[in-house]
């Protein structure tokens, strides 16, 4: 949108809002209340008071959806004109990035309404609507009047039609048509199916034309470089000749894709050193494939240049019983987080005492724990505990830890901050003896007081796992880990590049262990095939900022608990009261994650 366009936008909606208020004094001070709210939420993107729809004054149109759709919607806005039926196209995270046709009347409505460019409908904030509903059945969807959840949208009715990409099979958006009740028309839903079907065999000429033009690109690089590794690639394909595929693992794949389209910018070639998933530095060079405005893909050239030499082969070794093993390879990760915390490993394990390794809850501490104890003592055995366990039979807990240790083998001791306080004294008496250098222990955080600190003072040596929210350019990395642990399909699924885009825009509070339970879902449900938004939970699919549309969440989330205990548990009963039906009752459980096994668990009491 064009800086005059949106003043002129803005100046609308103030006027808009102004004409709503009745005339008088009083009404200033809400209208200037609103007009600011307005403005604010134009600016930071907070949704404005009383709207109750997320808004996102940043965005863009997708330029694959905007190519296969606008020659389309622009030939029905011309045919609509200035009737009583307005056009509006969503991206695939719900959010209205075009508005056409409708008329003065129809436009102020929805203006009033909230249903513009910027306001996002996705069903977990917005409940029932024609465009969040179409995007999450994957289906032509109707909503009309009262059927909507929220009350700004009852007066209209909505048919709503997925833009599903013929060859990805990913849906790139939704297209909706929106009226008021009373000029419901029967002919409106073919129209909405018929032009979604011509966007659709749109995006598959585009889909043609542009894979037709890296074929060609690919071909040639090939025949003129045969010494080196190409690959030619975009968001839903990859060639590669035999040097390629010997060299680029499954997730550097994405991670390519996204260094050319940054390094691109606006030049169309570019030449710098990358290193890959296999610890293998290479001189990429990265080139355009297509014009700028839409571009095909790029094409990437790669001669290596060396191994990585990792610091942990020249650190210094620590001396006698905790020499290191050589054989464990070195952790994992691209980011400056994880490159600090593969320093900190190899300072920690040149101490020679008991270890901490803090960080929050499944940052992937005892991970790194067992990787500490391979790095000092190879594939030998070690002894777990989890200081939790402490609570319940403390005498016999505390022995097992003291025999262990006595027998020379590590032992990883799993969030020593939950240790029972009654066995405080003892385990600072352990800490002294020459047997704790045996220790790997975990926790959240050090600090605090009490007994807490003070246990947490006799280790020393620490380390901290970085959160995954600092660290996600290893999730390309990590996802290959963890997906071969959830799929026998081989070659293991890959992570598409907007799939992978959304993960790293994410807030992760639950760190690796939430990661590797979304890439559990993804993998049953993408049967072997690569992972895209759809394998995704439905809260995972959205880049939009998490915490802003939690509080939204959190309130339907309040509302349907209540009607649930209300009505002991009964379904049906709940989603009358609620005024839903069952099956949409059904569907809100499962995007705002209520079933039984998400109960809260209490508290443990700890040190
Ligand atoms: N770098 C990694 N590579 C592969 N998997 C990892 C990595 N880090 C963590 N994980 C996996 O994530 C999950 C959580 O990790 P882990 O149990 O080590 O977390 P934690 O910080 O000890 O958790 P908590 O504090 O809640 O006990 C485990 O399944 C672990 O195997």
């Amino acid at each position: 949108m064009s800086r005059t366009e949106d003043s002129v936008r803005r100046a609308e909606r103030e006027r808009l809002l102004a004409t709503r208020l009745p005339a008088g004094p009083a009404s200033e001070v809400v209208r200037d209340e609103i007009v600011s709210s307005w403005r604010r939420c134009q600016v930071v993107g907070v949704v404005p008071e009383g709207a109750e729809v997320p808004y996102r004054p940043e965005f863009e149109r997708p330029q694959r959806l905007r190519r296969a759709a606008d020659p389309v919607i622009d030939q029905l806005a011309e045919q609509l004109d200035d009737g009583p039926i307005s056009i509006l196209v969503a991206d695939s995270d719900a959010q209205i990035v075009d508005r056409r046709a409708g008329g003065r009347d129809l436009s102020k409505a929805l203006d009033a309404a909230y249903v513009a460019p910027g306001f996002l409908y996705a069903e977990e904030f917005t409940g029932t609507n024609g465009i969040g509903s179409a995007l999450e059945e994957r289906r032509p969807f109707i909503v009309s009047g009262s059927e909507h959840f929220r009350e700004n949208l009852q007066e209209f009715t909505c048919i709503g039609s997925p833009l599903v990409h013929p060859i990805s099979g990913t849906v790139e958006g939704v297209l909706d048509v929106t009226c008021r009740i009373g000029n419901t028309h029967e002919a409106i839903k073919p129209l909405v199916l018929s032009a979604a079907r011509e966007i659709e065999a749109r995006m598959y000429a585009d889909a043609s034309r542009r894979e037709q033009m890296l074929l060609e690109q690919f071909l040639r690089a090939r025949r003129r470089a045969t010494t080196a590794a190409v690959l030619s690639l975009n968001e839903d394909v990859v060639m590669a000749n035999t040097a390629a595929s010997a060299l680029v693992d499954v997730s550097d794949q994405a991670m390519l894709w996204e260094w050319a389209c940054q390094m691109l910018g606006a030049q169309d070639e570019v030449v710098g050193e990358v290193r890959l998933a296999r610890d293998v530095l290479v001189q990429a060079r990265a080139s355009r494939v297509g014009e700028r405005g839409s571009m095909a893909g790029v094409l990437v050239e790669m001669r290596p240049r060396s191994r990585v030499t990792t610091r942990a082969t020249v650190l210094p070794r620590p001396s006698t019983s905790l020499s290191p093993s050589s054989d464990e390879p070195p952790l994992k990760g691209r980011s400056v987080a994880s490159a600090r915390l593969r320093e900190d490993v190899d300072t920690a394990l040149a101490a020679a005492g008991p270890l901490l390794v803090c960080g929050e809850p499944g940052a992937g501490k005892r991970f790194v724990a067992a990787h500490l104890h391979r790095r000092r003592h190879g594939d030998t055995p070690l002894t777990e505990l989890d200081a939790r366990a402490s609570h319940d039979t403390s005498d016999q807990w505390i022995e097992q830890l003291r025999d262990a240790l006595a027998a020379e083998q590590t032992v990883i001791l799993r969030r020593i901050d939950q240790l029972a306080p009654t066995l405080a004294d003892a385990m600072e008496r352990l800490l002294e003896e020459p047997a704790a250098r045996w220790l790997v222990a975990t926790s959240r955080a050090r600090g605090g007081d009490g007994a807490a600190a003070r246990v947490l003072d006799h280790l020393p040596f620490s380390l901290t796992v970085p959160p995954l929210r600092y660290r996600t350019e290893d999730i390309a990395d990590l996802a290959a880990d963890l997906l071969v642990r959830h799929t026998t399909h081989r070659p293991l699924p890959r992570l598409q590049p907007g799939t992978l885009r959304t993960l790293r825009s994410l807030d992760w509070p639950g760190n690796v262990r939430e990661l590797d339970g979304v890439l559990a879902t993804a993998a049953g449900r993408s049967l072997g095939c690569d992972i895209t938004h759809e394998h995704l939970p439905p809260e995972y699919r959205s880049t939009s900022n998490r915490t802003e549309h939690r509080s939204l969440q959190r309130a339907e989330r309040d509302i349907v608990l209540e009607a649930l205990a209300e009505t002991h548990g009964n379904k049906l009963a709940a989603a009358e009261r609620l005024g839903i039906a069952r099956s949409t009752l059904y569907r809100k459980m499962r995007i705002l994650g209520i079933d039984e096994n998400h109960l809260p668990m209490a508290p443990t009491t700890s040190l």
